[in-house]
């Protein structure tokens, strides 16, 4: 089953020279999917794409078997696909770690107790209960990667959208953030530098150029 599908996708920011230039891909149920490409390619800015955050000049963005446009349209997709960003500091606000994994069930319509309940889960599964109570902005980046993380699980997506997540991880961290993503029943498209936790998370690979994804 397709989740995600883009199609001949071109964008320009606004006085500049086009990004994306005919892009097309699909992420399936299930599939682990890497996007390469030199820095400034457009990686990110494709992902930003499939959530809404970014509007296409022409091509389509169809998300669940529907096309998506307008700004409600991309509501629901944001629901079910988790993005995390390549700056962990775009995606935690909230003074606590607590309240940021709680804020996006919270937000869904989960009870306070609903949503506490999830934090636990979430920060034992990741295995950072430790961090529960700390003032987020104070945290290393390495921590900071993983709670972002933690933020997106616990929206329960159906789809990952993964931009840099090894990111200030340490080597330790890193092999930990790769078991837990392979045992994740979720698609996921990863935005990675590194190719060793690449290809060991996403066998399968497009590379963007020139604004085009191409199978590498
Ligand atoms: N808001 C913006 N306004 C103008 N140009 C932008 C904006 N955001 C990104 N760009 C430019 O668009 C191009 C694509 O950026 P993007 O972040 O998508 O690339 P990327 O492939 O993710 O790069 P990297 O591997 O370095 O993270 C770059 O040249 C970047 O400088």
């Amino acid at each position: 089953m397709t989740l995600i599908a883009l199609d001949d996708i071109c964008f320009a920011y606004p006085g500049h020279a086009p990004v994306l230039d005919g892009a097309s891909l699909t992420l399936e149920a299930g599939q682990r999917l890497a996007i390469t490409g030199p820095n400034g390619a457009g990686k990110s800015t494709l992902l930003h794409i499939m959530l809404g955050l970014q509007r296409p000049t022409s091509g389509t963005v169809t998300a669940f078997g529907q096309v998506r446009t307008a700004e409600a349209d991309f509501h629901e997709v944001r629901r079910r696909v988790g993005l995390v960003f390549q700056d962990a500091d775009d995606q935690l606000f909230c003074p606590t770690v607590a309240e940021d994994i709680a804020f996006g069930p919270l937000n869904l319509g989960k009870t306070r107790d609903e949503a506490l309940a999830i934090v636990d889960r979430v920060l034992d599964d990741l295995d950072l209960r430790h961090l529960k109570d700390r003032i987020t902005h104070k945290l290393s980046g390495g921590e900071k990667r993983l709670v972002t993380l933690a933020t997106v699980l616990a929206m329960e997506p159906e789809a990952l959208l993964l931009d840099e997540p090894t990111n200030a991880l340490d080597t330790r961290n890193e092999a930990r953030l790769l078991e837990i993503l392979q045992s994740l029943p979720q698609a996921i498209l990863l935005v990675s530098h590194a190719p060793a936790f690449r290809e060991a998370l996403a066998p399968d690979r497009m590379d963007l150029r020139g604004g085009k994804l191409i199978p590498a």
